[in-house]
């Protein structure tokens, strides 16, 4: 089976360029890889409906656990052609994977319960539903005041023509999410994780760069 490895971090730090890249690289080095990302919008019943939550489309208020619970199901309905994927590849790069839902969801609650609801997710995704744990992940740590910038360049997204979702509008929610990955990383949950700065002296680095760090991880 092929390793799998996440690229995680807040919205708008680079994790699709750097998926992307790792890929590529990883293919011209003779290796077979390619790139799955969450949520899967428009292809499973709960990544349509959490396309419609995050465009602030959806008329009754979704509570974190019950958002945890939509994004573990889009991966349970994914989780085939995951684990297709992974018996088809030498690497399978994941663009977001079960460190979002725990850092994300659990920001939305905070303190002790926001902890408890982490440890949660995790045994939802990782017990109940028998997902595969990555080999290794990485989180990239780009300044959020740059992450903002870069949202804005982002391609029309295929869930909503805001230039911010519900998620990236709310600030305050950025800033635990980041926390909450710290923690994440510094107790290694989930798997090995690494960092990997994304920016120097103000900019991005180039995503060649990016991904040349994080193959010196691998
Ligand atoms: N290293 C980089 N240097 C310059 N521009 C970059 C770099 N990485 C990403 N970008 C640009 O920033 C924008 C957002 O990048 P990307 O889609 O990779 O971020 P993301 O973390 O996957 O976003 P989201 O969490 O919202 O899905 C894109 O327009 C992309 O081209
Ligand atoms: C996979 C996943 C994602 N989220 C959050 C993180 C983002 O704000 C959005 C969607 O991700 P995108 O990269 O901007 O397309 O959803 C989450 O809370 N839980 C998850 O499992």
């Amino acid at each position: 089976m092929g390793d799998l490895i996440a690229i995680e971090g807040a919205d708008g730090v680079g994790k699709n360029t750097a998926a992307r890249g790792l890929c590529a690289a990883l293919q011209a080095s003779g290796r077979s890889a390619t790139v799955l990302g969450f949520p899967r919008y428009g292809e499973t019943v709960a990544g349509v409906t959490i396309g419609r939550m995050l465009a602030g489309e959806l008329d009754v208020p979704v509570s974190p656990k019950a958002a945890a619970v939509l994004y573990a199901l889009d991966r349970l309905e994914w989780r085939d052609e995951l684990l297709q994927a992974q018996a088809d590849h030498d690497v399978v790069v994941l663009d977001r994977y079960v460190a979002s839902n725990m850092a994300y969801q659990g920001a939305k609650l905070g303190g002790e319960a926001g902890r408890a609801l982490m440890d949660w997710i995790l045994a939802l995704e990782i017990g109940q539903f028998a997902l595969p744990r990555p080999r290794l992940s990485l989180y990239l740590d780009t300044p959020w005041d740059l992450a903002r910038e870069l949202i804005l360049q982002k391609a029309q997204r295929s869930y909503t023509t805001r230039s911010f979702d519900e998620y990236e509008a709310d600030i305050a929610l950025q800033q635990r999410v980041r926390g909450n990955y710290e923690t994440i990383v510094a107790a290694d949950l989930l798997g090995p994780w690494r960092v990997v700065r994304a920016s120097e002296g103000g900019a991005m680095r180039p995503p060649e760069a990016i991904v040349g760090e994080i193959l010196s991880h691998i």
